[in-house]
């Protein structure tokens, strides 16, 4: 199977060719040329598999034999081998037909483990049977720069480079990127704000000659396989409460739109799934987008769910793309109408499209509060900030449809965000026995300004990957 990208420009690539690619070179997002369709009895069939023999599936679909589905078997077991839950990612009630599936099990407690744990054992097998190095720059507002540097520590044949922006993360975020003491791991504090991150990280993918001379690669959900990955867990989940007999709805934590364009990815595979639930914080784009037709950007404010403070929604153009009937110059329109003048209109037709399947709403900070506190006095349970704006969210969809299960996706474990935490309720979060020295262990990173040259240089500097070089 093929993969295209969302501006039409560049060369179609197989998985292995868009995995080590990243972003396409004309600066588009590559997608599945068509959608892989499982039979609903095969769905029907996931009821008591493991995590991994769904992932299997699911993902033998998506790779469909470019990755040899051996080799895939044995990458899928190790990487959630580790996780600290024998269900991978396991569901638990909060109320009634409200669901949290927890995503936090693994090395750095958030989702972006279930895919990154994947992502750097996948990597590494595509680079070892070429004979390649690369080098992954990649930007983070907190929990993909952590969880990237734990897929990717020590690797022989990758060199890894995490912008995050100075003084915008938490505490534990920050320590889980700048305490990891491998040679081919560099955390770069950027002064700036995530946006400007991803910003300087698409520059460099759209600076073709550095681009080529380092290897670049990225593992950001612009990377089609993190998505990829990220969709397995609404399969499980759908199944566990019912499904394909039974539909369900998803209340996602959105910044960069990654993780809820992981269940359009699923419900295009065949999973009966009612609605998708946006929930941002109070930089709410998306919702208003929804709202507006407008996507237009605002400054970002720093929130107590630093992960979400972002203003462009770099999957959202996957979305686009697919509301637009894949017409890639419709989407390099839009895209060029947002960097020029930072917004875009969406036309009456695409946006009916995308309002059929998805809802958005924003959950601001006194809400969010309020939802930790309430989740913890009625069920005892402590939610990070990011899944209590999902929870606020989600609530919301029940009181329009209380008969439809509703799954929360619970992106992080409260410890990562212990102030906010016990501001709300109270109550402070222990890390996990692995972490538990995490405040004490030393730290490393540079500080560099917001300057595309400057980060280069650094990156060309301490990069030992060329594409092309033997590892
Ligand atoms: C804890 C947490 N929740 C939610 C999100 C939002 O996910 P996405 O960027 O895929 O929309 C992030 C960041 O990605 C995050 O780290
Ligand atoms: N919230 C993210 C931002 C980057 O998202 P990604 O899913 O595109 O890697 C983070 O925590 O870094």
């Amino acid at each position: 199977m093929l993969h295209e990208s969302t501006r039409g420009e560049a060369p179609a690539l197989s998985f292995s060719d868009a995995l080590l690619a990243g972003l396409a070179r004309d600066g588009g997002l590559y997608v599945p040329k068509s959608w892989p369709v499982l039979p609903q009895s095969e769905i029907a069939g996931f009821a008591g598999k493991s995590y991994t023999q769904v992932a299997e599936r699911v993902l033998g679909a998506l790779t469909d034999g470019d990755i040899e589905t051996k080799a895939l078997g044995e990458m899928i077991a190790a990487a959630y081998a580790g996780f600290r839950h024998p269900a991978v990612c396991p569901l638990t009630q909060l109320a009634d037909n409200l669901f949290v599936l927890e995503l936090f099990h693994g090395p750095t407690l958030a989702f972006k483990d279930v895919a990154m744990q994947l992502l750097g054992r996948l990597m590494d097998h595509v680079l070892a049977l070429r004979g390649e190095r690369a080098t992954i720059v990649g930007a983070t507002s907190g929990d993909t720069g952590g969880a990237a540097i734990d897929a990717f520590k020590g690797l022989a044949r990758v060199d890894v480079f995490i912008l995050y922006p100075q003084g915008r993360v938490s505490d534990v975020q920050r320590r889980q990127m700048t305490t990891v003491d491998a040679p081919n791991v560099h955390a770069i504090a950027v002064d700036g704000t995530f946006d400007d991150c991803q910003n300087l990280l698409k520059a460099m993918f759209n600076h073709h000659a550095f681009r080529d001379e380092i290897g670049l690669s990225g593992v950001n959900s612009i990377n089609w396989a993190r998505v990829a990955a990220q969709s397995v867990y609404y399969f499980t989940s759908a199944v566990a409460l019912g499904g394909p007999a039974r539909k369900v709805s998803f209340a996602v934590p959105t910044g960069n739109f990654g993780d809820v364009l992981a269940g359009f990815v699923a419900k295009r595979m065949g999973l009966p799934i009612e609605r998708l639930l946006i929930g941002t914080n109070s930089n709410d784009i998306l919702a208003r987008t929804l709202a507006s037709g407008v996507y237009e950007m605002r400054g970002v404010a720093a929130t107590t769910s630093p992960s979400m403070d972002i203003q462009i929604s770099s999957n959202f153009e996957r979305l686009l793309f697919e509301a637009h009937d894949r017409d890639g110059a419709a989407v390099r329109r839009l895209m060029q109408s947002l960097q020029q003048s930072g917004r875009f209109e969406i036309a009456a037709g695409p946006l009916a499209k995308i309002r059929n399947e998805f809802d958005a709403t924003a959950v601001d900070e006194a809400q969010t509060a309020a939802e930790i506190d309430r989740s913890w006095r009625e069920a005892g349970y402590l939610l990070d900030p990011h899944t209590a704006v999902g929870v606020g969210a989600a609530r919301r969809g029940l009181e329009a449809d209380p008969a439809t299960p509703m799954i929360v996706l619970g992106t992080a474990h409260p410890a990562k965000f212990p102030v906010a935490v016990k501001a709300a309720s109270g109550v402070s979060p222990a890390l996990p026995a692995h972490l538990a020295d995490l405040m004490e262990r030393q730290e490393r990173f540079t500080l560099l300004p917001n300057d595309l040259a400057r980060i280069e240089d650094f990156v060309r500097q301490n990069a030992r990957a060329v594409r092309g070089a033997a590892a």
